[in-house]
């Protein structure tokens, strides 16, 4: 078999930021309601600071007006939860943003639920978990990763996946979970594995769609993937990578990875998501789609779909 199709997500979110950005400009112009995204962050994760970076940076580039709130490490629950209250009542903002992981001090379950829902534009309030559940999806903030993984399968693949297996692997609430009820809603045939599940190769070579999400260093090699399958890395994983040798201050450097082992998988699949480049730059595009939605849900407009 060829090589598998290089799925470019890079491009494909620089395609959704345009659509958002003329249709924000759309929206200012008729009702003079600018997209306002609260981004929050506590602590000094490097990772997380990156993307929070990008997330407001893009949030600008919009059109929309960008708040970052960026928090010590050390703040309290009680003090997250007052921004909160501020944020949820503040008709500027319409889309609020608390990056994870938080720091171990602060209940992440307790937060999430305290933003309003019609706020939550990552799709992680119980309101919105429910909505996509039930196969209200149109109502409903589907979380950005599985919402921009499903428009590079659907650029694949088309709407309807009837007949072909899903398979998934890692089943966690922000990945796992809601990509398996879009596959679902796209009529697949859908399987969640994760690390007890018994010879994961052999149900992987079952899949016509492959989405990795276990956070396990190319861990999805050749014998996971079925012939002309359509293989999904969720996974960013920085590896150490001594063959570049090593950082001004000593230190090895590190290159990123996905969950699958990118070369050896291409030799089976028939298109497939890189690291970088694949599903990560989706992630921030599909948040911006999503603030644009609740923004125009604001407005009594009726949003876009992506
Ligand atoms: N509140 C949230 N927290 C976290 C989420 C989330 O969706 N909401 N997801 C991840 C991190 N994440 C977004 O926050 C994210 C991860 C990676 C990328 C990305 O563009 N990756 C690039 C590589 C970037 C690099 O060089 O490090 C790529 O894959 O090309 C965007 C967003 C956890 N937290």
């Amino acid at each position: 078999m060829a090589e598998a199709r290089r799925i470019d997500g890079k491009a494909r979110a620089a395609r959704i930021i345009e659509e958002v950005t003329a249709a924000t400009s759309s929206l200012t112009a008729e009702t003079g309601l600018q997209p306002g995204l609260a981004v929050v962050i506590v602590g000094e994760d490097p990772a997380s600071q990156v993307y929070v970076g990008s997330k407001a940076k893009r949030a600008v580039e919009c059109g929309f007006k960008s708040v970052k709130h960026v928090l010590d490490a050390d703040t309290s629950e009680a003090a997250l939860l007052d921004l909160i209250a501020e944020l949820n009542a503040d008709p500027d903002i319409h889309g609020i943003l608390v990056q994870l992981p938080l720091p171990p001090q602060i209940d992440e379950g307790k937060v999430i639920q305290a933003i309003d829902a019609d706020k939550d534009v990552d799709g992680f309030h119980l309101v919105n978990v429910g909505r996509l559940s039930t196969g209200a999806i149109d109502e409903a903030f589907v979380p950005c990763t599985p919402a921009g993984s499903m428009i590079l399968i659907r650029d694949v693949l088309g709407d309807d996946l009837s007949g072909l297996n899903a398979v998934i692997v890692g089943r966690s609430n922000i990945v796992g979970k809601p990509m398996a009820q879009l596959l679902l809603a796209a009529n697949a045939t859908v399987t969640i594995a994760h690390s007890r599940t018994k010879d994961l190769p052999a149900l992987c070579r079952n899949a016509d769609i492959l989405v990795a999400a276990v956070g396990r260093p190319e861990m999805i090699g050749a014998d996971y993937v079925k012939e002309g399958a359509v293989v999904i890395d969720v996974g960013i994983n920085r590896i150490d990578a001594p063959e570049k040798g090593n950082n001004p201050d000593g230190s090895v450097k590190t290159r990123l990875v996905g969950d699958v082992a990118f070369e050896a998988a291409s030799q089976k699949a028939a298109a497939i998501t890189p690291v970088p480049g694949g599903v990560g730059p989706m992630t921030i595009a599909m948040l911006m789609a999503n603030t644009l939605v609740a923004a125009c849900r604001a407005a009594g407009r009726t949003p876009p779909r992506f």
